[in-house]
């Protein structure tokens, strides 16, 4: 990583979204199955529509660190890996330098664990939404066999694998990345696991499905109750990435915001779940014509309010909650937004406040008083959505918004930029990282 100026987004308001924008691979598929991918023993991976976005520029240099050939095809969205070589236990550390860098990369431990026999985890990063556990993933590990133990001193995981096999395993809460770790676990250890309570993300499906691909023997993927029968390889296969729903909720919006009409090409009204009604209800339009979704709001008619509670798919998505208490501001009357999923997700409310928002805050509960006209100032991107939603507050912005760190954006939105000024906006990305 070399360290130049930090990225910002500079944004001035005041122009319409119109247009077609691409939407990306989705982040949240793409970096299980970078993990899957590690688990094969022999051949060649072949990934398509991959995003280019910071957390896969991470996530493709830890598997080069544990011993991967990896080959990043930018310009055709594709990944090759070959993985024949995990066989060093000595590499199958997850360094805190690009570890910590991104929450994806604890789904690199059952590679490790199956490849290599043991797993060290000195650091996994992500955004910093309060508190963010993994006491799912390694109660299920050790469920299947493992053994996990904390450094007490610097709080370093270390697992040994040993004979894993099938187990029955539970979560507390549906987790989207501990349900794709355990069956990923689960595809070699012999035996039957069966996953009560598992998360039903459309992102999760697409794993499921990558991984049946590659030979493993999962069913019940989308009923809650998934029971996967171990197998004893798996083979590198090819596999086009499906579509980021949270990117395509946020470009609706930003359509919404400026009074736009947008072709979202890739984009899926049915993976929007319910963000999809709380979105026509503030008069958004929808019509997915294909494969190709379109997106318009009247600029004549106003946003209306709305009320929200995040919770796991389909419910309205804890990734869009940030947008959407942006897109609020702009409504006529009282929003009430519930956050469900994460305790520090409103750290959005301030940067909001100094834009000229009224918001407010009472623990997990935000009251967002529209409309506000919002003014351009200097703003603090917490994480990565909260990054999203003050560029969309800035497009409607009067002045000039900028965003700071443009890294956390770029972790999760390719060409963030490009994509928006393609659209009519006046979006500048300076710096370097
Ligand atoms: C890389 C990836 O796919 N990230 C997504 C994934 O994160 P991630 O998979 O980390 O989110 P989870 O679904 O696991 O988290 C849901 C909740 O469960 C808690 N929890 C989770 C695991 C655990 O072991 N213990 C525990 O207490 C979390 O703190 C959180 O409050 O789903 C989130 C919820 O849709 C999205 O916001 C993230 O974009
Ligand atoms: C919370 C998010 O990502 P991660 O889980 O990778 O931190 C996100 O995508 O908004």
């Amino acid at each position: 990583m070399s360290m130049g100026q930090e990225v910002r987004y500079r944004v001035r308001g005041g122009r319409p979204l119109n247009g077609t924008a691409f939407i990306q691979g989705a982040k949240n598929a793409v970096l299980p199955m970078i993990g899957a991918a590690l688990l094969a023993a022999k051949g060649r991976t072949v990934l398509r529509n991959v995003p280019l976005i910071e957390d896969v520029h991470r996530a493709l240099e830890l598997a080069e660190h544990i011993g991967a050939k990896v080959e990043f095809h930018e310009a055709e969205r594709t990944v090759v890996i070959d993985a024949s070589q995990l066989n060093d236990p000595e590499r199958a550390v997850l360094p805190a330098d690009i570890a910590s860098r991104f929450r994806g990369s604890v789904l690199f431990v059952p590679a490790l664990m199956h490849r290599m026999g043991r797993a060290r985890i000195e650091g996994v990063g992500g955004c910093n939404l309060g508190s963010r556990k993994l006491d799912f993933h390694y109660r299920g590990f050790a469920r299947l066999g493992a053994e996990v133990t904390e450094d007490d001193d610097r709080n370093h995981i270390n697992i040994e694998a040993g004979n894993m096999r099938g187990g029955h395993l539970y979560l507390d809460t549906p987790s989207h990345t501990g349900t794709e770790n355990l069956i990923m676990a689960a595809v070699l250890a012999p035996g039957t696991t069966v996953i009560e309570h598992a998360a039903l993300e459309p992102e999760v499906i697409d794993v499921i499905e990558f991984l049946t691909r590659m030979g493993a023997k999962i069913s019940g993927g989308g009923t809650g109750f998934i029971t996967v029968e171990g197998v004893e390889e798996l083979a590198a296969v090819e596999h086009t990435i499906m579509s980021d729903r949270i990117d395509a909720g946020v470009f609706a919006m930003m359509a919404a915001a400026t009074g736009g009409e947008v072709s979202l090409v890739g984009a899926h009204l049915e993976h929007l779940g319910v963000a999809r009604w709380k979105l026509e209800q503030m008069g958004v339009e929808f019509a997915q014509q294909g494969a190709v979704l379109h997106v318009r709001r009247d600029a004549g008619a106003p946003l209306r309010p709305i009320n929200a509670v995040t919770s796991p798919y389909p419910g309205f998505a804890t990734d869009l909650q940030s947008p959407l208490m942006a897109l609020a501001t702009m409504a006529e009357g009282e929003s009430y937004l519930h956050e469900a999923i994460y305790d520090g997700r409103f750290a959005l409310a301030d940067e909001l406040t100094k834009m000229g928002a009224k918001i407010e805050v009472d623990g997990t509960r935000a009251i967002v008083h529209g409309h506000t006209a919002l003014r351009g100032t200097p703003v603090v991107a917490h994480d990565l959505r909260t990054g999203a939603a003050l560029v969309l507050a800035g497009l409607v912005a009067e002045g000039e918004t900028v965003v700071a760190p443009g890294y956390l954006v770029d972790r999760g939105h390719a060409q963030f930029e490009k994509r928006l000024v393609a659209l009519g906006a006046d979006v500048v990305r300076e710096g370097t990282e």
